[in-house]
């Protein structure tokens, strides 16, 4: 169980921090999405979160600063998955998965009876089962994308960290993977922070949204408070309406105006 609260949190790579003094708490088992047109900062706020950035400022999880957990406190607590990983093309999908169990092995220590019966219930939950045997190299980009997810997964963490989860994936194979998500969530009480670019799954699946442009959070709240037809406009350049399903979602649309 994990809330996380940042605080004042500037981060970046040179000497500019790219995000500047950002602060958005997320309660234990809740849903946060980072919004923002390209390059606003959303990854590197998220890599700041996991500590792969420099940052200032305060990031603390259950009240403790997350710069004074050792690195592997710190990777038993956060799951992080990049928006593009490395992946070792030859290693079979049950190999990487078991990567997700590092932070739990002694050193030079093999992987008990338990990390496997983890992995094998990771690789069930997400329907991997049928590409355990398969090489990475081998995988479509959706399922690439799965396994990514289950590596993160077997990882067991509190709170989850996700880059564009649903980059490359197709309308209902992107569903699919936001509702195992959501379903987890529930489940085991895990908090997950999210980018997403896509507003109307961002609006769906998250309880709230920040809204980052040029670095800075420019907005943050319940989805329908921040998706505006207007805000959209003025930080995405984006022609759009808001609508919303029967079931109370925004629905975030394109609009083509045709000129005469
Ligand atoms: N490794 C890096 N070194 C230097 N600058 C970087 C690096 N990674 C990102 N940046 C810059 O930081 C800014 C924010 O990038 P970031 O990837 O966080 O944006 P983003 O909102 O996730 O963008 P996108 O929607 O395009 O993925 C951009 O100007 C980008 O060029």
């Amino acid at each position: 169980m994990t809330e996380l609260s940042l605080h004042g949190v500037s981060a970046g790579y040179d000497a500019e921090p790219v995000v500047r003094d950002v602060s958005v708490s997320v309660g234990t088992g809740r849903w946060l999405a980072i919004v923002g047109p390209n390059g606003a900062g959303k990854s590197t706020l998220l890599k700041a979160i996991a500590g792969l950035v420099p940052w200032q400022g305060s990031v603390t999880l259950d009240g403790t600063p997350a710069d004074s957990l050792s690195r592997k406190d710190r990777a038993r607590l956060i799951g992080y998955a990049p928006q593009n990983p490395v992946l070792p093309e030859r290693l079979t999908v049950t190999d990487y998965v078991l990567l997700g169990r590092t932070p739990y092995l002694g050193l030079l220590a093999r992987e008990s009876r338990s990390d496997l019966s983890i992995v094998d219930e990771t690789l069930d939950r997400l329907d991997l089962d049928a590409l355990a045997a398969r090489k990475l190299g081998t995988l479509s980009g959706g399922e690439l994308q799965r396994a990514v997810l289950a590596r993160v997964l077997a990882q067991r963490t509190t709170l989850l960290l996700l880059d564009e989860p649903t980059t490359g994936l197709d309308v209902g194979h992107a569903q699919t993977l936001l509702e195992r998500l959501d379903q987890l969530r529930r489940e085991d009480g895990t908090t997950v922070v999210t980018t997403l670019h896509d507003l109307t799954f961002a609006a769906q699946y998250a309880d709230e949204l920040v809204l980052l442009d040029r670095g800075r959070l420019v907005s943050s709240g319940k989805p329908a408070e921040v998706l505006t037809t207007e805000r959209l406009r003025e930080h995405y350049s984006a022609d759009v309406e808001v609508l919303t399903t029967a079931e109370g979602h925004p629905v975030v649309a394109p609009v083509r105006r045709i000129r005469p």
